[in-house]
């Protein structure tokens, strides 16, 4: 069987986007083809596939459907499913708009994480409505351990897991091999994507992430609002704050709404289409 695949990426998190507005494609998108598809040496290379499909084709979240037409059906690198992707959520946005297959600069798109609304900037940009941070219901110490360091984590869930990490230097957890350990795991039962985070100036901070389901990775949407949302609170931001973040593949900005929403800004980009066989 062969399937048509669009190539894109937000901040250089990059993406295989395969079109499946019947559901035909589910179940068909296993480990083995994901891997595949995501191989940088065998296959097509990216960081995850999102299967773009109609909300009501999707059995578990078919409720979803009155609220948002399209479903992001998101798969990480080695397969597992993830419930949220905050880069991918634009990419996948801008698709639909280029596509014409819906209309009007506010779209909102369902998610395993819930409905998200994403709003087409005039400089060509495109802002999420990205949910509010949730902190760990504990106050347990956590901790990440990396190149043979250890520095204390603060866990967050935008709602996928994350463990944000303060540095001095991005270079300190070195070359990010092998998964950063996450401790004590029981805090973390799903694991989570890892943010080093180093101060850049006044709310500019840039990260390295360590992304669940992928590896080092050269953006990530989410763990870009975990970080900001936890820097704010450490520098007593107070709401209505706008935090530049630097990834290594671009910027991106998180602003914080008087009601604690999380508004993410950045670019949306595609690129090769082709097909492919299954
Ligand atoms: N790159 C994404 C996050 C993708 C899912 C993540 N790896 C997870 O398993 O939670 C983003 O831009 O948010």
């Amino acid at each position: 069987m062969s399937i048509s695949f669009i190539k894109g990426h937000g901040t250089e998190n990059d993406f295989v986007l395969v079109p499946d507005a019947d559901g035909a494609l589910a179940g068909r998108l296993d480990e083995q083809v994901v891997r595949r598809l995501t191989d940088r040496h065998a296959g097509i290379g990216a960081d995850g596939v999102i299967r773009v499909t109609r909300t009501e084709t999707m059995a578990e979240f078919g409720g979803l459907a009155d609220d948002a037409e399209w479903f992001m059906d998101y798969r990480n690198a080695d397969g597992s499913v993830a419930e949220m992707c905050g880069n991918g959520v634009r990419v996948m946005a801008r698709y639909l708009w280029e596509e014409r297959l819906v209309e009007g600069p506010v779209l909102a798109l369902a998610t395993r994480g819930g409905v998200r609304t994403v709003h087409g900037e005039p400089d060509g940009t495109l802002t999420v409505e990205m949910g509010h941070a949730k902190p760990a219901a504990t106050r347990q110490l956590s901790f990440v351990a990396a190149g043979g360091r250890t520095w204390e984590a603060t866990p967050v869930w935008v709602p996928n897991p994350h463990a944000v990490v303060f540095v001095d230097d991005l270079a300190e957890p070195g070359r990010l091999v092998e998964p950063p350990e996450l401790r004590p795991p029981s805090l973390f039962p799903e694991s989570a994507n890892v943010e080093f985070v180093a101060d850049r100036g006044r709310k500019h901070i840039a990260l390295r992430v360590w992304e669940r389901g992928v590896g080092e990775t050269r953006s990530c949407g989410t763990g870009v609002c975990a970080a900001a949302w936890v820097a704010m609170r450490r520098d007593g931001a107070g709401v209505g704050a706008r935090y530049v973040v630097d990834v290594p593949g671009g910027q991106l900005a998180v602003t914080e709404r008087p009601d604690g929403e999380l508004l993410l800004t950045g670019p949306a980009v595609l690129g090769l289409r082709g097909r492919v066989n299954l």
